[in-house]
């Protein structure tokens, strides 16, 4: 079909009627796609279409019994849509995100899913634990050290280097030292010069070359992804010799680890996923997997991971800081079913358990209000109806999985005034028959890792992480609002929807008796 018919408003699907022949694409430019898409669901309807002129149109979809029946039971009329897997594509050509859903994406699916079995996940929750204690010990140093910000510290890079070392830390058994060294740094820093800009106490902690890659190849595609035209983008970066260098050190990273690894077999310093993978397969890998689709999937773990679990975390200290209610009640929860002690480990049959019925909730509300990743973006494989609505085969279909959390998420029973916009975890609890709290994940329908076969692999240390740092946290620090904490800006970072500088101000909890002390 020519470019024409793609782009003409498809019949029967409400959008905006815009002189100018570029259609939505200027507000695209200028609002959070996801936000937009949002708006637009709300002027129009739960169904409807974004006209892009030449790129096409998109169909959104924000209803929440459409959403369950494409994404999981009629999975197969659906494939991850290609502008999302080609901007990954010419990064990691062999990795999970960049291919259609085949035999070579099922392979590889199969062959991660031991990296995130609870029998193997349990053997790292004392490397998780550990660094959950670190990040801690850094934020009562920054706290001590930023005087002259008011006790007010920027937290955003702590939480990539934490979510990158705990990943690094389930596929090869040991980190990068990324917060280590920024521990370190701390422990040298000189206090009396100032390290105050915009009121927020900053530093630029080093950290290894590898890890600078690392980032500097996710922001590339992050780039690709956010331009609609991840060809382009990489032309251009292939030309600079900064990409051309990141990707490179990317690469030798990985490939050193899976060489070290070949070299110990399972006689190495760590139980980790690549010992679990030796153990299963004769040379460490399924032989229909290529040693360079082996390396493109390590690698696609490497970059889900990391900033999707950090983003989700800033989310968690805004609502948090915004929210004194909810510490004090997750303080007080989780004082009474938890001994934190100096050296913080917790179980993972403690964290997946009803244990800590509050603490889930808060987790809960925050991926779902966060909406960090709330789109499931798919091509439509064959002509398919949604809500009676014909479908051409070719469209391009957005499940607007965030904002039917948000919106659609039932009246909380007994509280009219709360809205469904409105961040409430006490929605996420019922009472048992002993009429205490417990945790319920049928009470809103909220999908913040995507839906069906294409959902995130990654979801259950993404729970761990995010778990075991509540925890911690919520025992050690009450969070306090201050004018540099209370920006409210959104920002997209590698296409996640993030709240922009997050400045956090820390104060230790004395004990049970919730009296408040500086650290
Ligand atoms: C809180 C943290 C996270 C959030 C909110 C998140 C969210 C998502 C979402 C929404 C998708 C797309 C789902 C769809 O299209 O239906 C996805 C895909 C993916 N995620 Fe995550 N994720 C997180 C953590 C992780 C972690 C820790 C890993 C790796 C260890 C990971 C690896 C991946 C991969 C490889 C895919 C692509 C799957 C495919 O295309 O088949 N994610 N994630």
């Amino acid at each position: 079909k020519h470019w024409w018919t793609k782009s003409a408003p498809l019949p029967g699907l409400p959008y905006n009627k815009s002189p100018n022949p570029l259609g939505d694409i200027i507000g695209l430019f200028t609002t959070p796609p996801v936000d937009y898409f949002s708006q637009h669901v709300l002027k129009h309807g739960k169904i409807s279409q974004v006209l892009l002129g030449p790129l096409g149109r998109l169909i959104l979809v924000a209803d929440a019994k459409e959403i369950e029946e494409n994404l999981l039971k009629q999975a197969q009329n659906f494939d991850k849509a290609g502008f999302v897997r080609a901007a990954f594509f010419c990064a990691l050509p062999e990795g999970t995100v960049s291919l259609p859903t085949n035999e070579q994406w099922k392979l590889h699916r199969r062959m991660m899913a031991p990296s995130m079995s609870p029998a193997f996940l349990a053997t790292r929750m004392n490397r998780i634990s550990a660094n959950v204690q670190k990040l801690l010990d850094i934020w009562a140093l920054k706290s001590n050290f930023s005087l002259q910000s008011n006790g007010v510290f920027e937290c955003d890079d702590d939480l990539e280097r934490f979510s990158m070392d705990n990943i690094l830390e389930v596929l090869f058994g040991e980190n990068m030292h990324c917060l280590g060294s920024t521990y370190d740094y701390l422990l040298g820093l000189d206090v009396s010069a100032s390290h105050t800009t915009g009121g927020v106490f900053k530093i630029d902690a080093p950290t290894p070359q590898t890890y600078q890659s690392l980032r500097y190849f996710l922001k590339g595609m992050g780039k690709a992804l956010a331009s609609g035209s991840a060809q382009l983008v990489y032309f251009r970066l292939n030309l600079t010799p900064s990409w051309r260098s990141a990707r490179r050190g990317s690469y030798r990273f990985v490939a050193a680890k899976l060489g070290e690894h070949q070299e110990h077999g399972n006689a190495g310093p760590q139980d980790s996923y690549l010992d679990r993978l030796s153990a299963r397969y004769p040379g460490g890998r399924p032989k229909d997997v290529s040693p360079t689709g082996f390396q493109d999937e390590i690698l696609t773990y490497i970059v889900g991971g990391a900033d999707s679990t950090a983003t989700v975390i800033c989310w968690m200290l805004r609502y948090l800081t915004l929210h004194p209610q909810v510490q004090i009640r997750l303080h007080d929860d989780l004082s009474a079913a938890f001994q934190m002690t100096d050296k913080f480990s917790v179980s993972i049959e403690d964290l997946q358990g009803p244990r800590f019925p509050y603490l889930d909730a808060v987790i809960h509300e925050t991926l779902r209000l966060s909406n960090v990743s709330g789109i499931s973006p798919r091509d439509a494989l064959r002509d398919v109806a949604i809500a009676g609505v014909h479908i051409p085969r070719g469209s391009k279909v957005l499940f607007l999985t965030g904002h039917s959390a948000i919106h659609d998420a039932p009246p909380v029973e007994g509280k009219n005034d709360i809205a469904s916009s409105t961040f409430y975890p006490e929605r996420w609890l019922v009472k048992d028959p002993s009429g205490a709290d417990a945790f319920d994940l049928n009470s809103v329908a909220s999908w913040p890792f995507g839906y069906g076969p294409r959902g995130c692999p990654g979801q259950r240390l993404a729970f761990l992480e995010l778990k075991a740092l509540l925890l911690a946290f919520s025992l050690t620090f009450y969070l306090e609002e201050t004018q540099e904490t209370k920006t409210s800006h959104v920002e997209m970072s590698l296409n996640l929807r993030k709240p922009s500088g997050v400045g956090i101000k820390v104060r230790k909890w004395s004990g049970p008796k919730l009296e408040l002390q500086k650290v």
